[in-house]
């Protein structure tokens, strides 16, 4: 299959699917939580899938309701394999709880995930005393058992808060007290997610400017009912196609939320386009465009929006945080420069920047590299293109929102889906 965007006015009003971010922490701390928790407004797409898959394996009873998912945990079991799909957070935040249990564990995983470095997560994982052998070689699988020795460990976090956030959900389930000390920290507002969550669960966190964090020993999780937000990360694409190409209301946005990828509303105001709250609701309109600067460091997943933003704005925009792009589903900022270049946005990068310039798109063929984010920039960008833009391998949105395509035409967008003999473009 492949998809075709043709130039479209948008308009109209959604609801983003619930945060995925959200929803798999939900499921482990409900999961660590023994008895039963509610899970309301579930997010449903693939990595949630391998999320509820792992809690089960690890004992957890999840019962489908009406618009909730409940939880029933009690004494948990190790299980001899778990498997993370594709999901980043999945591995990194599992991980650490996993290995709680002594009992040996092996973490595989499929698709993209099996080339995404895991040499920090061994690396944290054996300071802290656990025993890890890597039949991967610095990539899944890894097999982990013998539980906690160590009541200290320094811990990288240049490459992302992911494994942090699994630390600080597995450390107060100890019998001892640990400290992290945490080295320049990226992703940051995700570890604010994580403590957050966590309150709720009954857990309580407590750090020196994200860099000690002295983690009790001894707590109990308490069982709980937990509400999952509008997705940010999703809701950043129909923004965008709101800003270039009409207008778009989104309904039952949290805006004091903790997502990292509220941010997009930054980048949206700094171009010139019309945002305006009414409730919950967020409605944005597209005015003239003007090329911005954007730190994008601690919200990467921000960034393919924020190019098919930019390609729209006048003159030359600069997003900082290019680095924390190469380990994602895809090398990111050089499959965006690659994919752009197709539709005609010769994207350049600079150390750390990348440079997109405004007002050339001119559509093609492109690949989404099998990156769900890749995928829902390239068709947003199809919005305001000269001649259509076709997408191959577009069906992986379903990592974070399977109904991506349909809610695009809902709000006017062109798109077809048609079968072709190769996804390869
Ligand atoms: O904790 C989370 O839910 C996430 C953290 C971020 O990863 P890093 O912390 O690795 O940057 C983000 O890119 C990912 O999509 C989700
Ligand atoms: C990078 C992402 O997810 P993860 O790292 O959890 O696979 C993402 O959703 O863009």
């Amino acid at each position: 299959m492949r998809v075709r965007i043709q130039a479209s006015t948008i308009k109209g009003k959604l609801t983003p699917p619930s945060s995925k971010s959200m929803m798999q922490r939900a499921l482990a701390a409900a999961m660590l939580a023994k008895g039963t928790s509610i899970i309301h407004n579930p997010c449903k797409c693939e990595d949630a899938e391998a999320a509820t898959d792992i809690i089960q394996r690890m004992g957890s009873e999840v019962n489908k309701q009406d618009t909730a998912l409940q939880v029933i945990s009690s004494e948990g079991v190790a299980p001899e394999i778990i498997n993370v799909g594709e999901s980043g957070l999945s591995l990194r935040m599992f991980s650490p709880i996993v290995a709680l249990n002594p009992a040996k564990t092996e973490i595989n995983g499929r698709g993209s995930i099996l080339k995404r470095p895991i040499h920090n997560i061994l690396e944290g994982l054996e300071n802290l005393g656990i025993e890890c052998e890597n039949t991967g070689k610095g990539f899944l699988p890894i097999q982990l058992q013998s539980g906690y020795k160590s009541n200290f460990a320094k811990i990288d976090g240049s490459l992302g808060s992911q494994f942090l956030t699994g630390l600080l959900m597995a450390l107060p389930c100890r019998a001892e007290d640990t400290t992290l000390k945490v080295n320049n920290l990226k992703s940051i507002p995700y570890i604010n997610m994580t403590i957050d969550l966590l309150k709720d669960f009954g857990i309580e966190i407590t750090h020196e400017d994200y860099k000690t964090f002295a983690i009790k020993g001894n707590q109990k999780y308490k069982p709980t009912e937990y509400t999952i937000e509008a997705d940010w990360s999703s809701a950043a694409p129909l923004l965008v196609a709101g800003a270039i190409k009409g207008s778009v209301s989104l309904e039952h946005m949290n805006q004091n939320s903790y997502q990292a990828d509220k941010e997009i509303l930054t980048a949206l105001k700094k171009c010139g386009a019309s945002i305006k709250w009414e409730g919950n609701t967020l409605s944005v309109e597209k005015k003239g465009l003007n090329a911005f600067d954007f730190d994008a460091t601690h919200c990467p997943d921000l960034f393919p929006p924020l190019v098919a933003l930019a390609a729209n704005c006048n003159g030359e925009t600069r997003i900082k945080g290019v680095h924390r792009l190469e380990h994602k589903e895809s090398n990111r900022g050089i499959v965006l420069q690659k994919e752009f270049a197709k539709l005609g946005v010769p994207i350049r990068i600079e150390e750390d920047e990348m440079i997109i310039p405004g007002g050339r798109l001119r559509g093609g063929l492109a690949n989404s590299n099998n990156d769900h984010r890749i995928a829902m920039a390239l068709a947003v960008a199809g919005l305001s293109s000269l001649n259509p833009v076709e997408i191959g391998q577009h069906e992986c949105v379903a990592k974070s929102y399977p109904d991506f395509f349909t809610d695009l035409r809902k709000i006017g967008g062109g798109v077809a889906q048609f079968y072709f003999k190769s996804q390869f473009v």
